[in-house]
């Protein structure tokens, strides 16, 4: 494998990585990658017969005896090579400790002397040893005087990295509106917020982000001060310590290995938890050994609000960031779905700092090596479109570009479910199994079939499931250089052509301008398709101004050759409530022929006002719908 750089074996089957690329989460359970298991066979018994009573009769006297066999605890993690460090001699004793007085420094109060005193482990079960606990002094003290309160008498128990079946069972057993449904997906409640609140972000404004960030009219970013964020942050450790247990997740973003990013969650819900689980890159268990200090970490007390009277708080729901402290604090929302994109916001910071484009687009890879970008703004096709039966799927919604190729953020795909038809979109159909997170999904109570017509909770509903669910997954998920960007806009006019072939410099305009609309409850308060302008297709995501991301596009795409595309999956014919959605086969006939390359070659007219190449014939679309101008019955005022 070279040394540097990307490699290819270039036999079109999708084994594209960076060098070097060794994250592994996942790996394993990849589209045919090791191939299949060799079947062992079985000696068949001697005389032909099989006798019930001729196994070992059980190994315990006791039924207590009996369970306690059930559970046999988990192979140690494969020991690191002797001479690699400090890890391999440690033991399993000290290791933990070491991991529970990372947490406890996570979790300490900047008011108090230190952090909590944590345990690990269930509270629920009772153990006979005594507690291995573990706590932090630190030193930046405000109240001298005060060395202890009540709080830090208490134990906090961590789960840490538990298992999709582990959280499950601690969601159904605690948290109402938790359900097995009849696939076998988990169904959640996430309360009174079905969407983002991007209202209720803040970002801490210090010396630093002043200069660097986009504030103002615009801008996603509404500022608070660093004070205030600490008075937040205390509100939501100070809530998470009050209680008998949190999650902790340890996670990866970025497949790309140079620039990867560890995260830690912190989180009251195992919803939350196995949702990150889910969304995030999972750490192997050598990997989790060694994780040591996180670059990131994200506080969600989302079911506690925060106080109206603080400074800044405009609602009981605040999101806040805090890029110097490298920490998100939410109070007031368990949208799960503020934890991810709050994440995808600190990248849009990170990675432009080191070069590297980030792009809230879908990504997916034909046979031959071929990638494509699916920019848009959320609900508007990204994952729907990027999860095609015919490509390798890099990503639903978060990707990197840098020299050395795209690469995807996270580990999981969260895709909108509501109409949701097996026919339709088969591969997330079938996604939606044992581990996915269903998110206020109507259900039977009886036999727990799911009824995704139903937008009872919200029409917002959603499904987060790890990206190896999907069958033909490129893992690791990183890709060469894309050849077409396509812009995703939702057209709730209708004025939109299906799709227009693109310049770079018209790339450029809808890049910025990101004409498209927001979608029914991906944000409070929007209840029907609302005409927008969304800078970068993501506009409440992105940290710099969009002219930053724009130039970064318009000379990857210059020198990699790049072709731009302009697609409507909204409306035609009409605006929203006259014309109609654009059929998704439609949609689909049109991405494949920008795959293919069959459209680059296709006849054009050009259009009067955005001067927009329009193709007279795509094949398995009827003609007349590619221009607009022809499905208006009232073709007045055109
Ligand atoms: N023509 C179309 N193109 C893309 N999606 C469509 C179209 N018509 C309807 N849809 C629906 O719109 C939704 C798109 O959502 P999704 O792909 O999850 O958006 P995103 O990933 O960009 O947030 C899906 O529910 C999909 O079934
Ligand atoms: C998850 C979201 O977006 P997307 O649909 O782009 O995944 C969101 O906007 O909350
Ligand atoms: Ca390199
Ligand atoms: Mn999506």
């Amino acid at each position: 494998m070279a040394s540097n750089g990307p490699t290819s074996n270039g036999n079109g089957n999708g084994e594209f990585s960076f060098a070097g690329n060794g994250t592994a989460a996942g790996a394993e359970t990849g589209a045919g990658r090791n191939g299949l298991a060799k079947i062992q066979t079985h000696k068949k018994p001697t005389n032909g017969i099989c006798h019930d009573d001729s196994s070992a009769p059980v190994k315990a006297n006791t039924i207590d005896e009996l369970h306690s066999l059930q559970k046999k605890k988990s192979a140690p993690t494969t020991p690191v090579d002797g001479a690699q460090g400090a890890f391999a001699i440690m033991s399993e004793e000290e290791r933990h400790k070491q991991q529970l007085q990372s947490i406890s420094a996570s979790l300490a109060s900047l008011t108090r002397e230190t952090g909590p005193k944590l345990v690990k482990g269930d509270p629920s079960k009772k153990t006979s040893e005594t507690p291995k606990v573990s706590h932090v002094s630190h030193h930046h003290v405000l109240a001298p005087t005060l060395s202890i309160s009540d709080s830090a008498l208490k134990f906090t128990h961590i789960l840490y990295n538990l298992s999709p079946a582990e959280l499950y069972e601690q969601a159904i057993k605690y948290e109402h509106g938790s359900f097995l449904t009849s696939s076998g997906a988990l169904a959640t409640l996430s309360g009174a917020k079905t969407g983002r609140s991007p209202r209720d972000k803040r970002v801490v404004r210090d010396e630093t982000t002043e200069d660097e960030l986009w504030w103002g009219k615009g801008s996603p970013n509404i500022e608070m001060d660093e004070h205030t964020f600490l008075v937040n942050r205390e509100r939501a450790v100070d809530y998470l310590n009050n209680l008998d247990k949190v999650f902790v997740n340890d996670q990866f973003l970025n497949w790309d290995p140079e620039h990867r990013i560890k995260v830690r969650i912190v989180s009251a819900r195992a919803y939350h938890s196995l949702f990150m689980h889910n969304m995030c890159i999972r750490p192997t268990p050598e990997e989790l050994e060694n994780f040591g200090t996180p670059d990131f970490t994200i506080y969600n007390a989302g079911r506690f609000p925060c106080n109206r009277y603080t400074h800044y708080m405009t609602s009981s729901t605040s999101i806040d960031l805090n890029l110097a402290r490298r920490e998100m604090v939410i109070l007031g929302t368990q949208y799960a779905g503020e934890m991810k994109k709050g994440l995808f916001s600190v990248m849009h910071y990170l990675m432009p700092k080191r070069q590297i484009l980030s792009l809230h687009s879908g990504c997916n890879m034909g046979k031959d090596g071929d990638v494509a970008l699916f920019f848009g703004l959320s609900g508007t096709g990204k994952t729907t479109l990027s999860t095609d039966h015919n490509r390798y799927l890099i990503g639903d919604d978060e990707h990197c570009w840098s020299d050395n190729g795209v690469s995807n953020i996270e580990g999981g795909c969260y895709a909108k479910c509501i109409d949701l038809s097996r026919e339709k979109e088969p591969d997330i159909w079938n996604a939606i199994k044992f581990g996915t997170v269903l998110e206020n999904v109507v259900f039977d109570e009886h036999n727990r079939e799911v009824d995704f017509t139903d937008k009872s909770v919200t029409e917002n509903t959603r499904a987060a499931y790890p990206i190896e669910y999907i069958p033909n997954a490129k893992i690791p998920c990183v890709g060469p250089h894309p050849k077409n960007v396509i812009l995703l806009a939702c057209d709730a006019f209708g004025v939109l052509p299906p799709v227009s072939k693109l310049t770079l410099a018209q790339t450029m305009y809808h890049f910025i301008s990101g004409y498209t609309a927001l979608v029914a409850g991906t944000e409070e308060g929007i209840k029907e398709p609302q005409a927008t302008f969304s800078a970068c297709f993501g506009a409440a995501f992105i940290m710099l101004h969009p002219t930053k991301y724009a130039a970064m596009l318009a000379e990857k795409m210059q020198k990699h050759g790049a072709t731009g595309w302009l697609v409507n999956t909204g409306w035609s014919g009409g605006s929203y409530g006259s014309g109609n959605r654009i059929k998704l086969p439609y949609t689909r006939k049109i991405i494949d022929a920008i795959h293919s390359g069959s459209l680059l070659d296709a006849n054009y007219t050009k259009t009067e006002v955005f001067g927009l190449e329009i193709p007279t014939e795509v094949e398995g679309v009827p003609s007349e719908i590619l221009q607009p101008k022809n499905t208006w019955s009232d073709k007045k005022g055109l």
